[in-house]
């Protein structure tokens, strides 16, 4: 029995179909981080895994026992199943305890462990409306916390924050899963944000799922450029100028375009250089420089530590096979 099955899900808003045969499996503890672009489902599917937004086919299952949605059930949600959606809300001109008070079913001690985890311990005699924008996210996760769930949904929970309270937040979240030992699924578009720290990462498109894998499999192997495009840069060597590009690095070219990320295209000595190239731009972005380089049939770009040559000299590269993906 998985914690969590989701199973041929679909959901139809306004007769338009918004999410499609999704299936995925959840094992406790495992962070599944979900990626996509604007109104690809992303908040629908959580939403719906909640309990909160009906499926009109498909089934979830949670810890054995099957999520109702909100059309069979009077008061929609899950008691297990946490959602913290991006738009939260407290009661206003309430002091933080009181907040907290009416929606705390755990002892003295949990209680506190709860609070000092959401870092907000010394904010309980703050009105809710004397709070900045992070401390009120944190505190309504503390109110959502406190009903002690199994599963907690995280809607952009980074949306919005600056640097420093986004980084609090992410001790937050890493502190929910291991100190409270509550499994975590997180929606954010920052590729940092998920790459850094999921298990395994859903793409989805248009409500379906197109690829899922480790970061590392959907960065380095995205399947397609729309996957590609949400984790970084990529290179898109066309198929008539790949053909060439791979037959010069010694590998069979296989009719279909190449997809290559900047950084793993590196310059070498004429000697030990594929390929050959002419620097068209050379741009600087603080922890790296973005140099292009104008090769026979196509252009690519190349972030490098160091510039190898000034505009319009002629480099040789080199690029690492296992990290090409033909799509
Ligand atoms: N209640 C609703 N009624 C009609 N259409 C809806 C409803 N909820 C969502 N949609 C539509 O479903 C699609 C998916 O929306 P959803 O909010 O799940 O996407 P998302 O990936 O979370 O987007 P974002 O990143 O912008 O939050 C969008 O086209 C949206 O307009």
């Amino acid at each position: 029995m998985s914690f969590l099955e989701v199973s041929g899900i679909q959901v139809d808003e306004d007769g338009h179909t918004v999410l499609h045969d999704i299936s995925f499996e959840q094992g406790e503890y495992e962070k599944i981080a979900i990626a996509g672009e604007t109104g690809s489902g992303k908040s629908t599917l959580l939403q719906t895994i909640a309990g909160l937004v009906q499926a009109s086919a498909g089934q979830i299952t949670f810890e054995g026992k099957r999520v109702i949605g909100p059309h069979d059930k009077l008061v929609p949600g899950h008691e297990g199943i946490a959602y913290l959606s991006q738009h939260y809300d407290l009661p206003q001109f309430l002091r933080v305890e009181q907040v907290l008070r009416y929606a705390n079913m755990l002892q003295g001690d949990e209680a506190e462990t709860l609070y000092e985890v959401c870092r907000i311990s010394h904010l309980k005699q703050r009105k809710t409306n004397q709070l900045s924008g992070g401390e009120r996210q944190r505190i309504a996760l503390a109110r959502l916390l406190s009903t002690w769930p199994s599963l907690l949904l995280l809607d952009e929970p980074y949306s919005n924050l600056d640097k420093g309270h986004k980084e609090l937040l992410k001790e937050v979240i890493h502190d929910i899963t291991e100190r409270l030992a509550i499994t975590c699924i997180l929606i954010s578009h920052d590729p940092h944000d998920t790459l850094s720290w999921a298990d395994r990462i859903l793409v989805i498109k248009g409500g379906r799922i197109i690829q899922q894998g480790t970061p590392e499999q959907v960065y380095h192997h995205p399947t397609d450029t729309y996957t590609a495009g949400l984790f970084g840069s990529f290179n898109l060597i066309p198929a008539e100028a790949a053909s060439e590009f791979v037959a010069k690095l010694g590998i069979a070219p296989q009719g279909r375009d190449i997809l290559v990320r900047p950084e793993h295209i590196r310059f070498v000595s004429e000697a030990a250089g594929s390929l050959t190239g002419t620097v068209q731009k050379i741009t600087f972005y603080g922890g790296f420089y973005d140099v292009q380089i104008q090769l026979s049939g196509t252009s690519i770009n190349v972030r490098t530590q160091a510039i190898p040559a000034a505009t319009g000299e002629k480099v040789y590269l080199t690029v690492e096979l296992e990290q090409i993906s033909f799509v």
